[in-house]
């Protein structure tokens, strides 16, 4: 199997190395010091025993009235010097191993965070990316201080290995090279085991991911209600197993592999070892070597051996590492449609509208067009609903109004400006959107409201204003500690809510945002009669000069529009008032024209305000 190492696998380490340098340069530096002075120790406590060693077979030579203990004991005394030497490099180094590690970490959730919050938003709807996400993120969990930890030891390892390596060549240099020699194999067969196993786990990726998908379906709450009705835990266990089998079933047949070559190898360094002790013993015997000699080198042997055996690990491991690295790397470097946004300002305050000029659009992995040729104005200060069919492109068209996507055909025009270059902050302050599938934030209330706009301070009479509007106010009021109540059942001491009052959270986040736009999608799916009552009685109100886009299913919704598009089949078929759509009797007709007078309102609030 070709191997490739070259290139590709420095470029890796490179990487590797230029992040734990950003990291810190500081710790990394400190960091080499301690891994030089451990390198070095092993060889000098060698050291220290070999004199000691002839030290005591010279001082048996003499007789017992005329030996001395002065130099013995001196020599016990640097053997304990370096002893302790050793044990202090030893934890302090372990603990600037630690806080550099940890350095490492921040920094490389940083760059994970930077990237997945600045991503192209198609990312996360696109299979193919979520796989390179999930090799990513799931590495980059360990990775970064395994290849941190692995290059460490294996340079402290490579100088104590190469000192006693230096050892054994001053004594024959045939023996070091038949060490080496038997050991190259060893070496090679690991790099090809560690091409072996990555390439298994890129194929299993989407495997590993439906595995953690049937994780979250048997432990997550958003599931565990229809688990609980459906009975499905049974059947998503058995599928789990199953997978998961089949998964590690592949991997230990590779690692059966591993551990036998492994075996064969180990048994010729035995055979080594035998060789090398004899030849030892015997150059003694013949008074070649001296007795002190003779014991730095079993040990230098002994403890070479290990070190060599824990290097090449090291070694082997870390060639896995920065084959995982590929994943990180390839995430950071993802290809995704760029999301360009440029530095324009948004204009303030809209004069012409925000003009859909021909626009088409499709998903990268839709096989056909979901927006087909539309053009509309959305006029400054108006209010147009968009309706249409399930799957008509209605939230599709949101996407693009809020700028998570562009046409892929057509422009869309602020004011004359293509929206792809406004600046994202400037679009964020300007435009407020309510998604259909809005999310529960478990913050508290009063943060749940301001994240509606965080370029702005936190101002409690704003928030309660938004909130008033949105009808949350008394509800907030009542919670244990107010607007300070962290919402949602995540953390202790939370308060979770209804649907309904989820919803109108969310309302109260777009109504927090003052900006000239706001889109809302389906935002009275979850409330009940009386809430939606009276956010219609007071929606101009809390609207009142802005320009808004909602999207709705409900009649009664609709009767605030000024306008109102209709989409069918991907396209703009039809646009105007409420009345001029029911009387040419067209798509809007046929969709809403059956609906009796009952269903299309809401009660009358009772009271105002919301
Ligand atoms: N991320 C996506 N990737 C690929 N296709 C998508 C994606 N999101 C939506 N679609 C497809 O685009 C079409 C329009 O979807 P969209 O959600 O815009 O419809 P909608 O009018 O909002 O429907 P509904 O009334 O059910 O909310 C659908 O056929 C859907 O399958």
């Amino acid at each position: 199997m070709p191997l490739n190492l070259s290139r590709t696998t420095f470029l890796y380490f490179r990487t590797a190395l230029q992040m734990v340098w950003h990291s810190s340069p500081g710790w990394t530096l400190v960091n080499l010091v301690f891994v030089m002075v451990r390198g070095a120790m092993p060889l000098l406590l060698l050291y220290v025993v070999r004199l000691l060693v002839d030290e005591v077979t010279h001082a048996l030579t003499l007789p017992v009235s005329e030996r001395t203990y002065h130099g013995v004991v001196m020599v016990a005394v640097w053997a304990g010097i370096f002893f302790l030497l050793n044990a202090v490099a030893s934890s302090l180094g372990a603990l600037v191993r630690e806080k550099h590690s940890h350095r490492l970490n921040d920094y490389i959730q940083k760059l994970i965070h930077e990237r997945t919050t600045r991503i192209h938003y198609s990312f996360f709807e696109n299979p193919e990316y979520q796989d390179t996400y999930y090799r990513a993120i799931n590495d980059a969990n360990f990775r970064p201080s395994r290849i941190f930890y692995g290059m460490v030891g294996l340079l402290q390892s490579l100088i104590t290995v190469t000192l006693l390596g230096g050892l054994i060549l001053s004594l024959k240099w045939w023996v070091f090279l038949a060490v080496v020699g038997v050991l190259l194999p060893l070496v090679w067969y690991r790099i090809v085991f560690s091409r072996k196993l990555f390439r298994l786990h890129r194929q299993q990726t989407e495997d590993e991911r439906r595995l953690a998908y049937y994780n979250r379906l048997l432990t997550v709450k958003e599931f565990a209600k229809e688990l609980r009705i459906f009975q499905w835990g049974e059947l998503f266990m058995q599928r789990f197993l199953a997978l998961r089998q089949g998964l590690r079933g592949e991997q230990f047949a590779l690692l059966r592999t591993k551990a036998l070559s492994e075996l064969v190898v180990q048994l010729l360094m035995t055979v080594l070892i035998v060789l090398f002790y004899s030849f030892i013993a015997i150059e003694t015997l013949r008074g070649e070597i001296g007795a002190g000699y003779m014991v730095m080198l079993f040990l230098a042997m002994q403890r070479g051996y290990g070190y060599l055996q824990e290097m090449l690990t090291r070694m082997s491991s870390l060639y896995e590492d920065s084959l995982f690295l590929r994943n990180f790397i390839e995430f950071l470097h993802i290809e995704v449609p760029e999301q360009q946004y440029g530095t324009t300002d948004f204009p303030c305050p809209i004069t012409k509208g925000i003009v859909f000029e021909n626009v088409s659009f499709r998903y990268p992995q839709s096989r056909g067009w979901v927006l087909c040729d539309v053009s509309l104005t959305l006029r400054p200060g108006e209010t147009l609903a968009l309706v249409g069919a399930n799957g008509a492109g209605k939230s599709t068209f949101v996407k693009l109004l809020s700028g998570l996507y562009e046409p892929v055909e057509g422009r869309i025009l602020v004011d004359g400006i293509e929206m792809a270059h406004i600046d994202r902050q400037a679009l964020a302050r300007q435009v407020s959107v309510i998604f259909q599938d809005f999310m529960l934030y478990n913050v508290s209330a009063r943060e749940n409201i301001w994240l509606g706009n965080v370029v702005d301070d936190l101002h409690d009479d704003r928030v309660r204003q938004a909130a008033v509007n949105a009808g949350v106010d008394a509800l907030l009021k009542g919670l244990p500690k107010g607007y300070d109540t962290r919402l949602g059942n995540l953390f202790k001491g939370s308060e979770e809510l209804s649907q309904g009052e989820w919803q109108r959270m969310a309302l109260a986040r777009s109504f927090f945002n003052d900006g000239q736009v706001i889109i809302l999608d389906e935002p009275t799916s979850s409330l009940d009669a009386i809430t939606e009552a009276r956010l219609i009685d007071h929606f101009k109100e809390i609207v009142s000069g802005r320009t808004a886009l909602i999207v709705s299913h409900r009649l009664s919704t609709l009767h605030l529009a000024d306008r109102i598009a209709v989409l069918e089949d991907s396209r703009l078929v039809e646009i105007g008032t409420h009345d001029e759509l029911m009387a040419r009797q067209g798509a809007f007709y046929r969709i809403f024209g059956s609906t009796k007078p009952s269903d299309s309102k809401p009660p009358k609030s009772p009271e105002g305000g919301l």
